[in-house]
């Protein structure tokens, strides 16, 4: 196909605002545990939200990703209840910082109205992928692209976003029935929030603290590292 039948447009910069608005989406987004409302998403605006996620790259046009939407009660109960026994399992690996650890809120899965698993299915584009031959992980670094797309664009649309990963993964296999070749990559408690933290939650609780960002760039070798 030569260059001009392949479809281009024009590659500059956009106009400051709507350069400004993505940054702000960047920096305003953040990982929602408690402040879910429960009025439900309306159907255009979480179809945008997907479409987001299925604009993302992905290694060879491979586009490994599916989502599962749910809402059943009886299902997120026994979700809940998985998170739950993963979590005391997690809380148990940080015997100097019980009470904070327990004292925060990590999951919003009964709260939020809907609830999204994001699957990498392995066996997507078969056998051998463009792009992947060496490096296998490159379909599950697709699937976290597409959630962060999602992701922004929920912050531009008002929708809180939280990624709940304390769970076993044989729990999540069994209750959301996946076969062995699909991987629940993202778990996220999606809904309308009415405010935002202006920092990560973590930070604000002194769990951990966001890194300078000139502490983690260097140049030409690891070897450089300024901690080196
Ligand atoms: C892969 C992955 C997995 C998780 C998370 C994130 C990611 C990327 N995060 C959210 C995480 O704590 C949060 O992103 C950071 O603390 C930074 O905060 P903001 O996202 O900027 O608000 C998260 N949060 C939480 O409350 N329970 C969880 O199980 C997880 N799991």
């Amino acid at each position: 196909m030569s260059e001009d039948t392949v479809g281009l447009a024009p590659a500059g910069p956009f106009p400051p605002a709507e350069r400004a608005a993505v940054y702000r989406a960047i920096r305003e987004r953040r990982d929602v545990r408690g402040q879910f409302r429960p009025d439900p998403i309306d159907p255009a605006l979480l179809r945008r939200l997907l479409q987001a996620a299925h604009d993302g790259p992905s290694v060879g046009l491979s586009q490994p990703w599916n989502f599962i939407l749910l809402r059943d009660p009886a299902l997120r109960a026994r979700l809940h209840a998985a998170f739950q026994t993963a979590n005391a399992e997690a809380a148990a690996r940080f015997p100097d910082r019980a009470a904070l650890y327990s004292s925060l809120k990590l999951e919003g899965i009964l709260q939020a109205p809907l609830n999204l698993c994001i699957t990498c299915d392995r066996t997507r584009g078969g056998a051998h992928v463009l792009g992947r031959t060496h490096d296998p992980s490159t379909d599950l670094y697709s699937t976290a692209c597409a959630v962060q797309n999602l992701w922004l664009a929920a912050r531009a649309e008002g929708i809180g976003v939280g990624w709940v990963s304390i769970f076993r993964p044989e729990d999540l296999r069994s209750i959301l029935r996946l076969p062995d070749h699909v991987v629940p990559v993202a778990y996220l408690c999606l809904g309308h929030v009415r405010e935002l933290h202006t920092q990560p939650e973590l930070q604000a609780r002194g769990w951990g603290r966001r890194l300078p960002l000139d502490d983690l760039i260097f140049e030409d070798s690891w070897d450089s590292r300024p901690t080196a």
